[in-house]
């Protein structure tokens, strides 16, 4: 069942207990840091009992929650760093190294707060999407203004937002007029013009005038409670690549524990041991994994990029071969009747009329765009009193007693129908139409490639991915729009089980492919894929199906989410290499007495931060609403306008 979007606005309930609120710091793990430093200061300049008692007092205090972990982790049969590093505090203490064990637990204990520091501050740039939305919202009920929870507004409903408040729903302009900034749910940074009839999203700023919405979707279900949802998911979902650090981080423990006992072998050096021990960290990769991946999904959520999971971004990462769809998703999906031309003997009217009723009914872009030219040509159009479509052929339809087609060649060839042969360079796609058996003529419709498809395709290729464009449109048709596009492969005449088929051998020949489309009957396709990609205008089922949606429709954010997944599969890369890296030396190091323990447990801390900020890289800057830069938009937009 969705949450609704109010309910989950208080961040409390998005924190698990172990993490720090906020970012910031905890009390008592201050206290146990002091304690630890104050500890080794009285062994180090106040050598004694006394202070040895004091030490141990500290020592206790100061490491109870790492041996506490340890023995969890030991009773749970699962190999940590607390577990090691326990074992080196211990170690050191019982050989009465108690400024060793102090020094040490220390690192651990303040490694461990910045680590916390960290993965919060990426949890609190993700959760402030969350506290975007205002807990509140003027709702106009029988004629009066009343401020209700976002919670209790329901679809149908107005609501009505001053200039500079929050969009609190999804929605179509009723009344007024302004500029909206839905920087937050489509990345584009231009303010968007609204008046009457435009959508609005939840989540954009209304900017300078009076709008009044009629609501359609509300919290989980808007395009922003989408993106929280998506960003959520991806905190709580575990990406493969996670397990292999979680295992890596394991084999780790038990490597540096085998090579501390061949030490002790070898050298009987307990110093040696315990320094061998402590060197190796492995945080770098059990932390930096998540955190790397939180960031990833959370830069591409403000593109407008929705990526249900980790999972989803590690496919994307390594996708090689991209398809796509034509209408809806190389083109805006919003065909137009170029030309009329009807058969001998039949008028154009007729011709409109006899398709524009049997399609009244139908979804299909084509169809609309028919039927739109109907209306607006005022053509006689009928009810039919029966109708029905052919997957990738188009539409039977009985009108006024006669049985009518409206559909390909291969629609009307396959009902016996005599159609003369296409013409070439066509301006368009074509549609035949006959009644009773007789053609009528074609309807030649065009639709627009979307403005950043050119581009889009281009820097694929250019980042080495394959493009192909699979379409049920003709050869002639899907020709010109990839060679427009510069998209080298193109299948046409394709059923949506040609393009299932195709997909799947792709897949299966090893390749990764990333699937996008729009349409119902793309939904096969995009869940065969290894990645199926939605188009945020597509239907419904489309982007359920997908792993990824792009809300702002653009084919842009499309390759810049693929430049995003691989910079965060880089950075875990890197991780993994470089903690071993270090690992290794830091143990042959630790091994022949040329560490002491204090040098290894600042190693084992150092790198491991090291590591930790380079997934932090990743995060998207923490950005709140400002009033200052909003303000700015807001003078500059009119002058255009
Ligand atoms: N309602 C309809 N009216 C007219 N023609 C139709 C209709 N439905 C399908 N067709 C014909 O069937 C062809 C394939 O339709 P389909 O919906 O399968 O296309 P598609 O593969 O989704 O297209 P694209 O790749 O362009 O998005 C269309 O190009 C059109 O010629
Ligand atoms: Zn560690």
């Amino acid at each position: 069942m969705p949450r609704d979007l109010a309910e989950t606005a208080c961040p409390k309930h998005q924190h698990d207990a172990g993490v720090h609120e906020h970012g910031s710091f905890e009390p008592m793990a201050v206290a146990r840091i002091v304690a630890a430093a104050a500890g080794a200061g009285v062994v180090w300049f106040w050598p004694g009992r006394t202070a040895d008692a004091l030490a141990v007092a500290a020592l206790l205090f100061a490491g109870w929650p790492i041996l506490r972990e340890a023995v969890s982790n030991l009773l749970a049969r699962r190999m940590t760093m607390e577990l090691s590093m326990a074992i080196a505090v211990v170690a050191a203490a019982a050989i009465g190294e108690f400024f060793t064990a102090l020094v040490v637990a220390l690192f651990v204990l303040a490694a461990e707060e910045l680590e916390h520091l960290t993965v919060a501050r990426g949890r609190v740039a993700i959760h402030d999407l969350v506290a975007f939305i205002p807990p509140q919202a003027t709702v106009r009920r029988e004629g009066e203004l009343i401020q209700v929870a976002v919670a209790e507004i329901r679809p149908g409903e107005c609501v009505v937002v001053a200039p500079g408040g929050k969009i609190p729903v999804d929605g179509v302009v009723v009344a007024g007029h302004s500029y909206a900034d839905q920087s937050r749910i489509t990345g584009e940074s231009m303010p968007a013009e609204k008046s009457a009839g435009s959508s609005v999203f939840a989540g954009s700023i209304n900017q300078m005038g009076m709008l009044e919405i009629q609501v359609e979707r509300v919290g989980r279900d808007t395009s922003y409670g989408r993106i929280i949802e998506a960003v959520e998911a991806a905190e709580q979902s575990r990406a493969p690549v996670q397990r292999l650090a979680d295992q890596l981080a394991g084999y780790l423990v038990y490597f540096a524990l085998a090579a501390a006992a061949l030490t002790w072998l070898i050298t009987r050096d307990l110093r040696d041991t315990i320094s061998v021990v402590i060197v190796a960290g492995a945080c770098g990769i059990a932390a930096g994994t998540p955190l790397a991946i939180l960031g990833g999904i959370g830069r591409a959520a403000k593109l407008g990029s929705i990526i249900k999971g980790g999972v989803h971004l590690e496919t994307l990462g390594r996708v090689d071969t991209v398809i796509l769809d034509k209408t809806g998703t190389l083109t805006l999906g919003r065909p137009v009747v170029q030309e009329l031309r009807p058969a001998a003997g039949v008028s154009a009217g007729e011709l409109l009329a006899a398709a524009g009723s049997a399609e009244i009914h139908s979804e299909h872009p084509l169809a609309r765009a028919v039927v739109e030219e109907a209306r607006r040509t005022k053509a006689a159009l009928a009810e039919p009193a029966s109708f029905s479509y052919t997957v990738g052929r188009g539409v039977t339809a009985l009108v006024d007693g006669a049985t009518v087609l409206v559909g390909n060649r291969k629609l009307l060839a396959d009902a016996g129908v005599d159609v003369p042969a296409r013409e070439t360079g066509l301006p368009g796609s074509d549609i035949v139409v006959a009644r009773e058996g007789r053609f009528l003529g074609e309807i030649i419709v065009a639709d627009v490639v979307r403005p950043e498809a050119r581009g889009a395709m281009a820097a694929l290729q250019a980042m080495g991915v394959r493009t192909l464009l699979l379409t049920g449109d003709t050869a002639e048709v899907a020709g010109r729009v990839a060679a427009d596009l510069g998209i080298a492969e193109v299948g046409a005449d394709m059923l949506p089980e040609d393009k299932l088929a195709r997909v799947e051998a792709l897949v299966a020949s090893g390749h990764r492919v990333a699937m996008v489309g729009d349409g119902v009957n793309d939904a096969p396709a995009l869940t065969a894929a290894s990645l199926g990609v939605a188009m945020g205008s597509g239907a419904d089922v489309t982007k359920e199906s997908a792993d990824v949606v792009l809300i702002g429709n653009d084919l842009g954010k499309l390759v810049e989410t693929i430049r995003i997944a691989r910079r965060t599969r880089a950075i875990i890369w890197q991780n993994f290499a470089g903690t071993l890296a270090v690992d290794a030396v830091g143990i042959v190091l630790a091994a022949v007495g040329l560490l002491n323990p204090m040098l290894a447990a600042f190693i084992h801390v150092g790198s491991e931060i090291a590591f930790l900020l380079n997934s932090a890289r990743l995060l998207p800057a923490a950005e709140r609403f400002r009033p200052e830069r909003n303000a700015s938009i807001q003078r500059a937009t009119p002058k255009e306008a």
